[in-house]
């Protein structure tokens, strides 16, 4: 039996599991040469995946978690514990009485998950988070994300949203009203380098968490992070949700763009209540390391120079950054005015609710001003080197109407770039602090 694709590929970065793939490639390129060689093989396999398989179930029962299984095993098993049980229970226990959420958030140790697992907590919802904690920036931010989460008595689940088995036996221990799913690939330019790793976590977890949902009874209502690549090539601003979006500029955005298709397929088919959010360039603190504000930084105190691209004729890319705190405001709006699923034991019995909302800045900065702010908060000059933007997945612009999302969910962005940039840079002192070569940091 050959593994399938969610098989191989984790739902977030893969080296390991590449190699896998390859490896898997190579024999089943060997197997044609003869039928008892085939048989051989055959059974080799056979043997070796029960094996596997038998080794994890038998360990499983010595990890105090929950049993879970991190993204790299062949197969999803799962065995909750007790404890394991009592933290979900708790994590989800609403401490407010006025019509409370319980809110299975995705991606929780993520960059935008953890602030709106905390701004929920904080106002008295149930949380409880899930997360796989995968290698593709560095893992040692997560967890402290995740302790942090911890001190606000949020437990987040160390499992991937494909692990179809544990996600059904949350919903069966807890009555999720609202699925926040925030769990996803990002990043633009890393689609060249491992585009497995987009299909895996931005379609098949995607469809993954939305079979769920549909067979859950209640049925919740999921918000979830599209993107505003999905605008790719559009040169009309600013991008507005009506506006063509059939022109990616990159794997990560067709994924997202993908999403989007799916999500209209499973609301118009099983009533799932669907909001989907295109964020436009989140930063702040606790965000990011592999987007440019936060590499830059890191590159900036170490002396290193920084690659600042430029865009035909040599004209300064541009982006809406749109600060952490006004993403939070637009998810938690989006899940406060999202309107309740219709289907029933997997089946829809009347029209719900779809919607996409832009949520930016709606004032984009170019690169070389972003650079700016930084030197200044961080009082030390960078050493630019302005190159050709790269052919890969990269977009000029982007730019956000957000009339839809200031009617509907009284949206309305309050940070521009330099205070946020200002927040962002107190919070990577105070984080990295030490590790830091310069002294005249904190002169502002
Ligand atoms: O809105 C989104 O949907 C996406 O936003 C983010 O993508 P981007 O807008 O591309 O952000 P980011 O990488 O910070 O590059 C910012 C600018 O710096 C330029 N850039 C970048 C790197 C570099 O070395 N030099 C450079 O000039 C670069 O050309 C660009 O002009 C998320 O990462 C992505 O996951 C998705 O959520």
């Amino acid at each position: 039996m050959l593994p399938s694709i969610q098989d191989n590929f984790p739902s977030t970065p893969g080296k390991v599991k590449m190699d896998r793939n390859n490896y898997f490639g190579r024999v089943t390129s060997r197997w044609h040469s003869t039928a008892s060689a085939r048989l051989l093989g055959c059974s080799a396999l056979l043997l070796a995946f029960a094996l596997v398989v038998l080794f994890r179930v038998s360990s499983s029962s010595d990890l105090g978690d929950g049993g879970y299984f991190s993204h790299s095993d062949v197969h999803w098993a799962f065995k909750p514990t007790r404890l394991w049980e009592k933290k979900v229970r708790q994590s989800c226990l609403p401490r407010r009485e006025d019509n409370p959420m319980v809110v299975l958030v995705t991606g929780a140790a993520g960059f935008v998950g953890t602030h709106v697992s905390l701004a929920l907590k904080k106002r008295g919802d149930g949380v409880v988070g899930i997360d796989n904690f995968n290698s593709y920036y560095e893992v040692s931010l997560k967890r402290a994300r995740q302790e942090l989460l911890a001190k606000h008595g949020i437990f987040v689940i160390d499992a991937d949203i494909n692990n179809a088995f544990l996600l059904k036996t949350v919903f069966e221990l807890v009555q999720i009203t609202h699925v926040m799913h925030l769990a996803a690939q990002a990043g633009v330019r890393y689609a060249m380098e491992n585009p497995g790793s987009y299909v895996q976590s931005n379609i098949a977890g995607l469809v993954n968490i939305f079979e769920i949902c549909k067979a859950a009874n209640p049925q919740p209502a999921i918000v979830w992070a599209s993107s505003s690549s999905v605008y790719g090539l559009n040169t009309k601003v600013p991008f507005s949700e009506l506006d063509r979006t059939d022109q990616p500029a990159s794997l990560y955005a067709a994924t997202k763009k993908a999403g989007e298709e799916i999500a209209h397929t499973y609301n118009h088919i099983y009533g799932l209540s669907i909001t989907g959010l295109r964020f436009f360039t989140v930063y702040g603190p606790w965000g990011r390391p592999d987007m440019a504000y936060f590499s830059f930084t890191r590159d900036i105190l170490k002396g290193k120079p920084i690659n600042i691209y430029q865009g035909p004729n040599n004209k300064d890319l541009a982006r809406d950054f749109t600060y952490i705190d006004d993403i939070v405001k637009g998810c938690v709006a989006s899940l406060d005015t999202a309107e309740k699923s219709t289907g029933s034991g997997g089946k829809k019995t009347g029209p719900a609710q779809l919607r996409i909302f832009n949520l930016g800045n709606t004032s984009p900065v170019t690169v070389p001003t972003l650079v700016d702010i930084l030197e200044k908060y961080l009082n030390v000059k960078a050493k630019r080197e302005i190159v050709k933007m790269p052919r890969n997945g990269d977009v000029p612009f982007t730019h956000a109407n957000i009339s839809a999302a200031q009617t509907q969910l009284q949206y309305k962005p309050e940070t521009n770039l330099e205070t946020g940039l200002k927040k962002f840079v107190k919070w990577y002192l105070s984080y990295y602090g030490d590790n830091t070569p310069h002294e005249s940091l904190v002169a502002w």
